[in-house]
């Protein structure tokens, strides 16, 4: 997961020390958390489901990157303003 966004993301033409805008948005369980404490070289050991959201500003690649990660538990989701489905299981919609 956190190599392909680092692909995108040294594909992308920026000018140095853009910022870009990240949304994190997956199902409770998928590894939000865990790569944006990976993107800022932090501890990934004791992650704990997110309640509400994380915002964290990360340097990548030469890029600002300001990172939205959004919690995905049902009972989350059903607070925040985020309607979707899973890709890869239409019989398990998010809300
Ligand atoms: N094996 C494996 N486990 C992972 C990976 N990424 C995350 N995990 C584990 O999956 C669990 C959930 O990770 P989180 O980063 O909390 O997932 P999340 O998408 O932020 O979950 P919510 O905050 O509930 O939306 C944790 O126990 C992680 O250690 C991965 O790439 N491989
Ligand atoms: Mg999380």
């Amino acid at each position: 997961m956190g190599e392909g966004l680092l692909s995108v993301i040294q594909r992308l033409r920026g000018s140095p020390g853009q910022e870009l805008r990240i949304v994190l948005l997956g199902l409770d369980n998928a590894g939000k958390t865990t790569l944006l404490k990976r993107l800022a070289s932090e501890e990934v050991t004791t992650i704990t489901p997110t309640q509400g959201f994380n915002i964290k500003s990360v340097h990548s690649h030469g890029f600002k990157l300001n990172v939205w990660d959004i919690g995905g538990q049902r009972s989350v989701l059903l607070r925040e303003p985020v309607r979707g489905l899973d890709a890869e299981d239409e019989k398990r919609p998010l809300l």
